[in-house]
């Protein structure tokens, strides 16, 4: 039966990352997809212009729409921006006891605004990150999280102790932004797995890190461990970053449905 999964994050207007991000990579996993919005941003391929949060009211009724009616089988959260908005969404994911709890996150956007209000980094690690089946923090935040500085894959494993100690049942730190070859490092509080890519040379990276934790949640939906999930979602983001799409005249966003367009003959159309 097909599982029904939720993405709880910001929406991008202009498609590349956050809901539109989650939805598209969801439908691609053949899971069925289903969003509360935390924001509305004004977003293109060239930066963030603005942002109307949605009220912490509102995030909880939309939450209580999905989980007083439909089964959930996994969650991914992404921009939740405020410390009650956050907070709204921790008392509700324990209310309705949600499972396979995927945390992105997310901080500042590619283009450099600030899609989490700074005050509520240690609210977002007090009280999101306990619940977390995985956390994918890429460095930058991992380095906001632990107040450590990561500079080599010794320096990622050293943070991923370091945030695991935060309560997450593992701790996913993602590569993207160190030189050399994309390495994301995976802890589950025993050992250390290494998913290893080559660099992709494109400025399309619009929405990687909303892709590869939306996938993640899509494949523990249907059962994956969670090695197995981190492993299936790394294939599929760097088949969508080496097949970027050159949208708008900034950083584009990644191809969601490559594989499936490619099998269905329709790449060419
Ligand atoms: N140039 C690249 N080539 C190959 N893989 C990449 C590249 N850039 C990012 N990745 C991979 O994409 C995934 C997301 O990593 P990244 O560090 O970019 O996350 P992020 O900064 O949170 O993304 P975003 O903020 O855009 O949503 C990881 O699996 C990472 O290894
Ligand atoms: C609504 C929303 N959520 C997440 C991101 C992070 O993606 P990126 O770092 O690629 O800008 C974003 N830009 N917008």
């Amino acid at each position: 039966m097909m599982k029904n999964v939720l993405t709880i994050a910001g929406s991008d207007s202009s498609g590349g990352a956050g809901i539109q991000a989650d939805l598209k990579t969801f439908a691609a996993h053949g899971v069925f997809g289903m969003s509360v919005i935390t924001a509305v941003t004004a977003q293109n391929t060239q930066g963030v212009f603005a942002v109307q949060d949605i009220t912490p009211e509102v995030i909880a009724k939309q939450m209580d729409a999905i989980f007083s009616d439909i089964a959930v089988a996994a969650v991914k959260i992404g921009m939740v921006s405020q410390i009650e908005t956050i907070k709204t969404i921790a008392a509700k994911l324990t209310e309705y006891g949600a499972i396979n709890i995927v945390v992105d996150p997310v901080m500042v956007s590619k283009s450099g605004y600030h899609l989490l209000n700074p005050a509520a980094e240690a609210t977002l690690a007090l009280e999101l990150l306990p619940q977390a089946t995985i956390v994918t923090p890429n460095i930058p935040e991992a380095e906001v999280i632990t107040g450590q500085t990561i500079a080599t894959l010794a320096d990622m494993e050293a943070a991923a102790r370091t945030i695991f100690a935060l309560g997450p049942r593992n701790v996913l730190i993602k590569g993207g932004h160190l030189d050399g070859d994309s390495t994301d490092i995976l802890f589950d509080g025993q050992e250390f797995v290494h998913f290893k890519s080559h660099r992709i040379e494109t400025k399309n990276t619009h929405g990687t890190g909303c892709t590869l934790s939306s996938a993640i949640a899509a494949n523990l939906s249907r059962g994956l461990p969670v090695t197995d999930a981190v492993a299936e979602a790394k294939e599929y983001i760097t088949i969508a970053i080496e097949h970027s799409l050159t949208i708008g005249k900034g950083v584009g966003p990644t191809h969601h449905f490559y594989t499936l367009y490619k099998n269905a003959g329709l790449l060419d159309q």
